[in-house]
């Protein structure tokens, strides 16, 4: 039988005066008989980059989908900056911007064709998603690429364009689902490092969903989820004193039960 994990408060303030970005309230959803999550909850505060911490098959993108209401949530609640995902989805689903596992952009569009789609379903007007989309392009260091087709670019530029993209129309909430996998180092290193000066200078709230611990930093806000339950949430510091360890592996191997690889 596993150790129980230790018991880690989630991180919702309740006294705090802004509602936290993201708060999953006691979630729970199944395909059949199996249970990809069970009696979930967390939050993600409303600015500053938290890490949903899982391997393969712990729920993360069933979490997503659930977020991003691909599936509709039948038991517990998904808030968004406060607004409930089921009774108000289309100002919750505002305020959210999503980069995806599986890549979603069009081959065979330019970079700039691809924006412009997005930006026609956010409802914005051609010439502000124009602007937008230079912008952020720039930002990510491929607005010298808008007018080539997807496909002539890399994996990791292909991947900074999903990211350009998926904040078009200024969300405050950025979802992102293993968006490193299958990149190099060096390409690795350029996103992580966007996204933490996007948290950092533009005040955007991050939920970062990856196996890869060495992505983690010290003032992250770490959510551990393993087969479909949530195990702790807290700063890598917080979950080290809880397990006694010194590393988040450590940590991690210790709430979850598992051997460090
Ligand atoms: N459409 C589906 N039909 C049946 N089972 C599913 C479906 N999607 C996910 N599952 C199951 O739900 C559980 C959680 O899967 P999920 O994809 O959410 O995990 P994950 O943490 O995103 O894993 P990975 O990192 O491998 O993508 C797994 O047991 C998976 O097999």
């Amino acid at each position: 039988m596993p150790a129980e994990p230790p018991s880690i408060p989630v991180t919702d303030d309740p006294a705090a005066p802004v509602p936290a970005a993201l708060a999953v309230e006691d979630l729970s959803h199944g395909f059949g008989k199996r249970v990809a999550l069970d009696r979930v909850s967390f939050a993600v505060p409303p600015a500053g980059f938290t890490m949903l911490l899982g391997l393969n098959g712990a729920g993360k993108t069933t979490l997503f989908s659930l977020i991003t209401r691909l599936y509709t949530n039948r038991t517990g609640a998904i808030r968004i900056f406060g607004f409930d995902l089921r009774r108000h989805p289309t100002r919750a689903l505002a305020r959210i911007g999503v980069v995806f596992q599986q890549p979603t952009l069009d081959l065979d569009l330019s970079v700039r064709q691809n924006m412009r789609y997005h930006g026609g379903l956010h409802g914005m007007r051609p010439s502000d998603c124009e602007a937008r989309a230079m912008e952020e392009l720039e930002r990510i260091g491929l607005a010298d690429r808008a007018d080539e087709k997807v496909r002539t670019l890399s994996g990791g530029q292909r991947r900074r364009v999903e990211i350009a993209r998926a904040l078009l129309h200024r969300p405050s909430l950025l979802l992102l689902d293993e968006p490193t996998v299958g990149l190099d180092v060096e390409a690795r290193r350029h996103i992580l490092h966007h996204v933490r000066t996007l948290c950092r200078e533009q005040g955007l709230a991050v939920l970062w969903a990856t196996h890869l611990m060495d992505e983690a930093e010290a003032d992250d806000t770490i959510v551990v989820l393993h087969q479909g339950r949530l195990h702790a949430a807290g700063t890598i510091r917080s979950l080290c004193a809880a397990t006694g360890t010194a590393t988040l592996p450590d940590a991690f191997a210790s709430l979850t039960s598992r051997e460090v690889r």
